[in-house]
C-alpha cells in the first residue's frame, strides 16, 4: 500500500483515512480549542522544559515540513511536570504554516487560525526509543506554540537563515548550538488534552500541551517558511505551504487548562 501522503487535493488530509484508518479514531489531533469549554485543573503542574543547546544536531527538509533534530540518547533536553508523569526527551521541533497569513496553524482557538504553529516533540523515556513510544497511549508529548503576525522575531532568525540550505525534500544540514527554549513565550500557561500525531501514521499517542501565549512572526519571516519546497530536486517544484491538518472531532474529550 503506497504510504505517500501530502497536503494536496489528491493526497491531503481528506484522503489519509485510506492508508491510515485511525484518521477517524477517537483521539485525533488537532482540535479547535474553545477556552470557555475548558476546565481549570488545579492539580496540573507547571511545565518544566530543560533544553541543552549543545543537543541540537541538524535541520532537515522531510518533504512535509522542516525539523530541527536533537540528540535524544541521554536526558539532557527534557520535558517534565505539566500534565505528564516521568521524563520525556526532546527529539525534534518543526512547524506548520499557510500559503497566506490567514491560516496555517493546526490547532485553532475559538475557530481562529494562526499563520503558523511550532511543535516541540518529546517521547516518554519509560520506553526504549521514540519509535516504540510513538505506539503507546502515553508515549509522546508535543508542546504546541502559536505564531502570531507582528514584529519580526529575532529568535526565529537562525532557523530561517538555515532554510536556504534545505530548500528541497531530503536536504539536510548541520544545525548546532540552538537553544529551543528561546522559541518559547514568556508564559507557559497551557491547555492540554489527549490526542494524536497530526500527520500519518496519526498514532493516538500524544499528550498535547498547547501554550496559550503566542510568539511573534513577521510577514517577511513567514515568506521565508514558504520559500521551502515539498518537492525534491528534479521534481516539479511545489512550494511548501498549507502543510496543516484541520481540526478533528473532539468525540467527548475534555480539554484542561493550567491557568485560572
Ligand atoms: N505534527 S506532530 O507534532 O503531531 C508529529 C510529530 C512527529 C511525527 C513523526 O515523528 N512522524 C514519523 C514517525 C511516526 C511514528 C513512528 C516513527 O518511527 C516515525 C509526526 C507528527
Ligand atoms: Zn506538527
Amino acid at each position: 500500500m503506497s504510504h505517500s501522503w501530502g497536503y494536496g487535493p489528491s493526497d491531503g488530509p481528506e484522503k489519509w483515512f485510506g492508508g491510515f484508518p485511525v484518521a477517524n479514531g477517537p483521539r485525533q489531533s488537532p482540535i479547535d480549542i474553545i477556552p470557555g469549554q475548558t476546565s481549570y485543573d488545579s492539580t496540573l503542574k507547571p511545565l518544566k522544559l530543560k533544553y541543552d543547546p549543545s543537543n541540537s544536531t541538524d535541520i532537515l527538509n522531510n518533504g512535509h515540513s522542516f525539523q530541527v533534530g536533537f540528540v535524544d540518547d541521554i536526558d539532557s533536553s527534557t520535558l517534565t511536570g505539566g500534565p505528564i508523569t516521568g521524563t520525556y526527551r526532546l527529539k525534534q521541533f518543526h512547524f506548520h504554516w499557510g500559503a497566506s497569513d490567514d491560516r496555517g496553524s493546526e490547532h485553532t482557538v475559538n475557530g481562529i487560525k494562526f499563520p503558523c504553529e511550532l511543535h516541540l516533540v518529546h517521547w516518554n523515556t519509560k520506553y526504549p526509543s521514540f519509535g516504540e513510544a510513538a505506539s503507546e497511549p502515553d508515549g509522546l508529548a508535543v508542546v504546541g506554540v502559536f505564531l502570531k503576525i507582528g514584529a519580526a522575531n529575532p529568535r526565529l532568525q537562525k532557523v530561517l537563515d538555515a532554510l536556504g540550505a534545505i530548500k528541497s525534500k531530503g536536504k539536510q544540514t548541520t544545525f548546532s548550538n540552538f537553544d529551543a527554549k528561546t522559541l518559547l513565550p514568556s508564559s507557559l500557561d497551557y491547555w492540554t488534552y489527549d490526542g494524536s500525531l497530526t500527520t500519518p501514521p496519526l498514532l493516538e499517542s500524544v499528550t498535547w500541551i498547547v501554550l496559550k501565549e503566542p510568539i511573534s512572526v513577521s510577514p517577511t519571516q513567514m515568506g521565508k517558511f514558504r520559500s521551502l519546497m515539498f518537492s525534491g530536486d528534479g521534481e516539479a517544484p511545489c512550494c511548501m505551504q498549507d502543510n496543516y491538518r484541520p481540526p478533528q472531532p473532539l468525540k467527548g474529550r475534555k480539554v484542561r487548562r493550567s491557568f485560572k
